[in-house]
């Protein structure tokens, strides 16, 4: 090659390499317009370049650290997945790995298999009917707009928050999923939250502080409200503010909540005598060894004070196939 097209050659290389500096995501302007001098391309972070979210969507995202989808996942898929879940409170399946959490105020009473008693399964990814829900090509398509593609289920959950007891422990303090997780980064990781039914303040929506996905993860512990009661686990960010900008997530039946593991959220208490059912999939890119992704620092989540029980991390990878969809 001549000096003069090796030098063009190499400044083309050089700018595609900038382009992709510093982890970032470029979106490119699709108007196909030259862009003015001065013009900096916009840079993205949380979500990945594919023609799924439209520019409006993603920015709301990397504004905001979640975006909601209306009517993503059908009323037939959701009704199958209402018969598991009920078939497994009766006992009539037991599912591998399933870990079944009961509201503390019912802990210690009798156990009658009924959904009234379970407040979530978790874990769930050898039910295969449930396990049906991280398949849904229509949430994989949005999935892989935060995460790129080889995503690997990290976390499932069914929750089925039953009506309050009048200790509120039916409330989830304001904490950031990455609390729980001990793999990495966290910008490839989402979770993918649907409401099972309508759900508004009454039965104890979602409640997300817009914005704090940009921060960093801050030190959890039990409320203080813990006299009234608080669920194992339940841990919350030591510096919650009554005042502080939560905005409440009014939803419909099938509409799926995209969040980023490092968004403060919570939901509050179950005032109906209904529940609130949500399936939920914290899904995580594969883009090295599983080992390799995961933080040393980052430390076993406990229950409580109590030495007698060790929770892990929650965290149980399942490769999804997307073969064919
Ligand atoms: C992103 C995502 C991960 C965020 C979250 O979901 S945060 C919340 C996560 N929560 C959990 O992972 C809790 C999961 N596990 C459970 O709830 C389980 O029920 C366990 C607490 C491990 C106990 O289950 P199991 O082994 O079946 O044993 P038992 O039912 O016989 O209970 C053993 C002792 O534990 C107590 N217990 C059961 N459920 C709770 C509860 N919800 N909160 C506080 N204490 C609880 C129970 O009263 C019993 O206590 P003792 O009789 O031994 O004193
Ligand atoms: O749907 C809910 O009640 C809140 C769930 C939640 O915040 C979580 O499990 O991380």
């Amino acid at each position: 090659m001549d000096q003069p097209r090796a030098a063009a050659r190499l400044r083309v290389l050089l700018g595609q390499l900038g382009r992709r500096s510093a982890g970032a995501v470029i979106a490119h302007p699709t108007s196909g317009a030259v862009p003015p001098a001065g013009f900096h391309p916009q840079q993205f972070q949380y979500t990945r370049d594919n023609s799924v979210l439209t520019l409006e969507q993603r920015q709301f995202y990397e504004d905001n650290g979640f975006l909601v989808i209306k009517k993503l996942v059908s009323d037939a898929d959701i009704e199958c997945f209402r018969n598991e879940f009920e078939r497994i409170c009766r006992k009539e399946v037991e599912p591998m790995r399933l870990v079944v959490m009961r509201d503390v105020t019912i802990a210690k009473s009798e156990y009658v298999p009924s959904e009234k008693m379970i407040t979530k399964v978790q874990d769930f990814q050898e039910d295969e009917e449930l396990f049906r829900y991280c398949t849904l090509p229509e949430v994989l398509k949005y999935v892989e707009c935060f995460t790129g593609p080889n995503i690997m289920a990290m976390h499932t959950m069914l929750i089925n928050k039953p009506p309050d007891s009048g200790k509120k422990t039916s409330c989830h303090p304001l904490h950031q999923d990455l609390h729980y997780f001990p793999f990495r980064p966290s910008n490839n990781i989402v979770c993918a939250w649907t409401a099972m039914e309508h759900i508004d303040r009454n039965n104890g929506c979602l409640a997300v502080l817009p914005g704090t996905h940009k921060s960093s993860l801050k030190p959890h512990h039990y409320p203080q409200w813990e006299e009234e009661g608080v669920n194992g686990i339940f841990h919350g960010i030591e510096d919650d503010d009554e005042n502080n900008d939560q905005v409440h997530l009014v939803v419909e039946k099938g509409d799926t909540v995209f969040f980023h593991p490092l968004l403060i959220h919570g939901s509050g208490r179950n005032k109906t005598q209904g529940f609130q059912k949500v399936t939920a999939l914290v899904s995580s890119k594969q883009s090295q060894p599983l080992r390799d992704m995961m933080d040393p620092g980052q430390e076993a989540t406990t229950l409580a004070s109590r030495d007698d029980i060790l929770i892990t991390n929650a965290f149980s990878p399942k490769i999804i196939d997307r073969k064919g969809k």
